[in-house]
């Protein structure tokens, strides 16, 4: 089994860069199998393992997919099969994105209900609510979902009752190649949902309005593979902008773009750090005291539900009592559980947790319950007295690349290794204690 080992207490400094961001990227690939004729070149695409899976699924869908360093090229010219692999797909929620592509395309799509992070129940209503208004008969059973229409989707009126993320980007890839027009209301704005607008523009879609609450598409007949870039991922910037607080160290963060990231940091700003905006990032400073304060994950441009668990790292060290209201997803506290292994001191009152700082951090072994929970437990093994052994690495290797070798660059005492290695860390690490 692998495991991180950290060990608290060191400063963090230096430069880091944000990769391209996972959850503009999963959509940007499944979208690039809806163009009939030519190739699309992704670049900025971050070696991750949810990459790896959504290629999977495309390449057993029969497209032609090439990843070489930062850069994936798909072909999807040929026939495809309209059926995505359960496999695959139950590994991650964003296989999911697979439906609108293939639906606008061939009139029809079956994909087993996906898998990703267990926050919540995650239901697709939306998404299918908005295929049904264009026109698609939706049947579910057996753990899988199937979509079918008689000739083309046509155009439509939809209103989604909550913002979905993948809602709206399923529904937005099904319009692009949709008959006549189609207008979407109170749609997530995410800028990972502006990305996927603009790739898709590039590849001959007409979209106006991504971003804001209200998006208009065009049908075309057509689609084309384009080049695209994927923007910065505000996610993996955010949590090495906590790092950088949480140590009281100095960073800065290539790729961090403040329009992104205002609420975050925003928040930081009210918990006493500073923030300085440079020309190719944001420069993040830790105070020698953190102050409490309070957040409420909210859709973009609200505070991100996936910088929750990290905040909690935070406020975790910050004088006096802090409250995260968790509005988004309603089960994603479990990380709360581990962060008591290590001494922390919180209650969970409803949708809130309440946390008293600061906290006398203690080294433990503790497990990653999803993906931002096991970079949070990371965070918060910096500033632990002793060793902090993370566990589950397979939600963190989901949205990170490197992530331990990258704060060991900025000066942090970590250690990716697998459990033989970790037993010879820990009997050296015994040893150099009984001599002092
Ligand atoms: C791959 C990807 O981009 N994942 C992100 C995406 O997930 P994802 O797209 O799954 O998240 P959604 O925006 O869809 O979910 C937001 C809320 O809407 C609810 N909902 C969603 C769809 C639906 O049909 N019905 C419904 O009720 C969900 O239960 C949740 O309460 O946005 C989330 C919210 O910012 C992030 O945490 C995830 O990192
Ligand atoms: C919840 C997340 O991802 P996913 O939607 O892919 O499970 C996340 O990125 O924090």
């Amino acid at each position: 089994m692998e495991k991180i080992i950290v060990r608290g207490g060191r400063q963090l400094e230096g430069t880091v860069r944000a990769e391209g961001a996972k959850n503009a990227v999963l959509p940007v690939i499944a979208a690039s199998i809806i163009a009939s004729e030519g190739k699309s070149v992704l670049h900025d695409v971050p070696a991750l393992a949810d990459v790896r899976t959504i290629n999977e699924v495309i390449r057993h869908m029969n497209a032609e997919v090439h990843m070489e360093g930062r850069t994936v090229t798909v072909d999807a010219s040929k026939e495809l099969l309209t059926e995505a692999p359960i496999e695959y797909v139950r590994k991650m929620r964003a296989s999911v994105l697979v439906m609108g592509p293939l639906l606008a395309r061939y009139g029809h799509a079956k994909v087993a209900l996906p898998g990703g992070c267990a926050i919540g129940s995650r239901p697709l209503d939306q998404h299918l609510k908005g295929f049904e208004a264009m026109g698609a008969e939706i049947t579910v059973g057996n753990g899988t979902i199937e979509a079918n229409v008689e000739g083309r989707l046509k155009g439509a009126k939809i209103y989604f009752d909550v913002p979905s993320v993948g809602a709206t980007e399923n529904i937005i890839m099904a319009a692009a190649l949709a008959e006549g027009k189609t207008v979407l209301e109170n749609c997530a704005k995410e800028p990972e949902i502006v990305d996927l607008a603009n790739y898709l523009n590039k590849m001959g879609a007409h979209i106006v309005g991504a971003g804001t609450e209200t998006i208009r598409i065009h049908g075309v007949d057509k689609l084309y593979g384009a080049t695209h870039n994927i923007i910065p991922d505000r996610i993996e910037a955010g949590t090495f902008m906590v790092a950088a607080a949480i140590t009281g160290g100095n960073v800065l963060v290539q790729g961090a773009m403040h329009e992104h990231l205002r609420s975050v940091v925003a928040k930081m700003e009210e918990m006493g750090v500073t923030i300085q905006e440079e020309e190719d990032g944001l420069r993040v400073i830790g105070p020698s005291k953190l102050k409490a304060t309070d957040i409420k994950t909210m859709p973009h441009p609200g505070f991100p539900t996936d910088m929750q668990s990290q905040m909690m790292a935070l406020m975790l060290n910050a004088q006096g009592t802090s409250v995260i209201t968790e509005t988004v997803f309603e089960n994603r506290f479990m990380h709360v559980e581990e962060f008591r292994r290590m001494n922390a001191k919180m209650k969970i009152e409803g949708r809130s947790v309440i946390i008293e700082g600061p906290t006398d951090l203690q080294g433990a072994e503790v497990q990653a319950t999803d993906l931002r929970a096991g970079a949070a437990l990371i965070l918060a093994g910096l500033v632990a007295d002793g060793y902090t052994r993370v566990t589950e690495l397979k939600h963190l290797d989901r949205g990170y690349v490197d992530f331990a070798e990258k704060l060991k660059l900025l000066g942090a005492d970590i250690e990716r290794v697998n459990e033989d290695e970790a037993n010879v860390e820990e009997t050296e690490a015994s040893e150099s204690v009984s001599t002092l």
